[in-house]
C-alpha cells in the first residue's frame, strides 16, 4: 500500500515540478531597464531597510560562487590560480572587492586593480579586509599580453547599471586592454562600457555575466558561455511589484545558471 502511495506522490511531485519549471520558462524572467534597476535599488535600501553592505556582500559572494562554478580551481591552466579583479569607482567596484575576498577563501589567488576609490568608510573597510588577507593591489593595468600570461581569468567589476556616456580615464585604457586579452572575462552585473540597455557591439565580450537582482536589458546582447543570476535577496513583494519572474534558485544555492 505504502509503495503505491509513494509512487503516486512522487508522480504528482514530478508533474508539479515540471509544471513549475514550464511556468517559469513560459513567463520569462524580466530584463530591467536602467531606471527600473535604479528604482529597485532605491526601494531595497529605503523601503526594505537593507544596507548597501549587506546587499554588496551577497552580490560579491554570488559572483565568487559563479566564478568557481564556471572556472573550477582544478580546471585552471595556470598555477597558482591567479585571477585579476578590476574594480570601478562605484558599488559595482565594491562587489568586486567582496568577490576578490571570497575567491581568496575559495583557494584562488586574486589580485585587485582599484584605480579610483570612493572616499567612503565602506570601501576603505573592504580594501582593508582584502589587504589583511594578503590580496595584492596592482598600481596600474598590465598590458593585455601580460594579463594573458599571468592570469587565468579577469573579473570585470568596473561599471554596473549606473554607467553612462563616454568612458572617462583611466577606464578607457583599461577597457581597451580588456578588448585585447584572450583569457575569459567574468562581468559583474553589466559588461563594463556597455550601454545598460542597448549593449555595445564593439565593447568587451565577456565569457561570463553574473546578473545581480535581475538581468538588465544589456544581457540580451550577451553571447558568452555562462549567464548566472545572483543576489538572492529579493523579497517576494518586491518581485511581484516589478513582475521580475525570478527563477527558483536551487536549494540553498546563491546563484542560478540561466543559460
Ligand atoms: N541594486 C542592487 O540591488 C545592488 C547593486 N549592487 C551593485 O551596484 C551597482 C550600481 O552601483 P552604482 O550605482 O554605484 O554605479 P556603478 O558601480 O554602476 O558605477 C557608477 C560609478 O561609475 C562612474 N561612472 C559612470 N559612468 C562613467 C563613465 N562613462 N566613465 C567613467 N566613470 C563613470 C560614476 O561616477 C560612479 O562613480 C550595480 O551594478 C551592482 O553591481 C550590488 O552592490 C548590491 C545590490
Ligand atoms: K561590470
Amino acid at each position: 500500500h505504502t509503495g503505491a502511495c509513494a509512487r503516486v506522490a512522487s508522480n504528482i511531485y514530478s508533474k508539479d515540478l515540471a509544471h513549475r519549471q514550464a511556468c517559469t520558462m513560459a513567463n520569462t524572467i524580466k530584463y530591467l531597464g536602467q531606471e527600473e534597476a535604479q528604482h529597485i535599488d532605491e526601494e531595497l535600501f529605503n523601503e526594505y531597510s537593507f544596507s548597501v553592505d549587506q546587499l554588496m556582500e551577497l552580490a560579491g559572494l554570488s559572483c565568487a560562487t559563479a566564478v568557481s562554478k564556471g572556472y573550477p580551481l582544478q580546471s585552471l591552466l595556470k598555477s597558482p590560480p591567479r585571477v585579476l579583479v578590476i574594480c570601478g569607482p562605484g558599488n559595482n567596484g565594491g562587489d568586486g572587492l567582496v568577490c576578490a575576498r571570497h575567491l581568496k577563501l575559495f583557494g584562488y589567488e586574486p589580485s585587485v586593480l582599484y584605480p579610483k576609490r570612493p572616499n567612503k568608510q565602506l570601501f576603505q573597510n573592504l580594501t582593508t579586509q582584502c589587504e589583511k588577507m594578503d590580496i595584492s593591489f596592482l598600481t596600474e593595468m598590465p598590458e593585455a599580453d601580460v594579463v594573458d600570461e599571468v592570469y587565468n581569468l579577469v573579473v570585470d567589476a568596473i561599471f554596473g547599471f549606473s554607467f553612462k556616456g563616454a568612458v572617462r580615464e583611466p577606464f578607457g585604457d583599461i577597457l581597451s586592454q580588456l578588448k585585447k586579452i584572450t583569457v575569459p572575462i567574468a562581468s559583474v552585473d553589466i559588461p563594463s562600457g556597455w550601454d545598460v540597455e542597448k549593449g555595445c557591439p564593439d565593447g568587451i565580450q565577456p565569457d561570463m555575466l553574473i546578473s545581480l537582482t535581475a538581468p538588465k536589458k544589456a544581457a540580451n546582447h550577451f553571447k558568452g558561455r555562462y549567464h548566472f543570476l545572483g543576489g538572492r535577496f529579493v523579497p517576494s513583494a518586491l518581485e511581484k511589484k516589478y513582475q521580475l519572474n525570478l527563477p527558483q534558485y536551487p536549494g540553498t544555492d546563491c546563484v542560478y545558471q540561466l543559460n
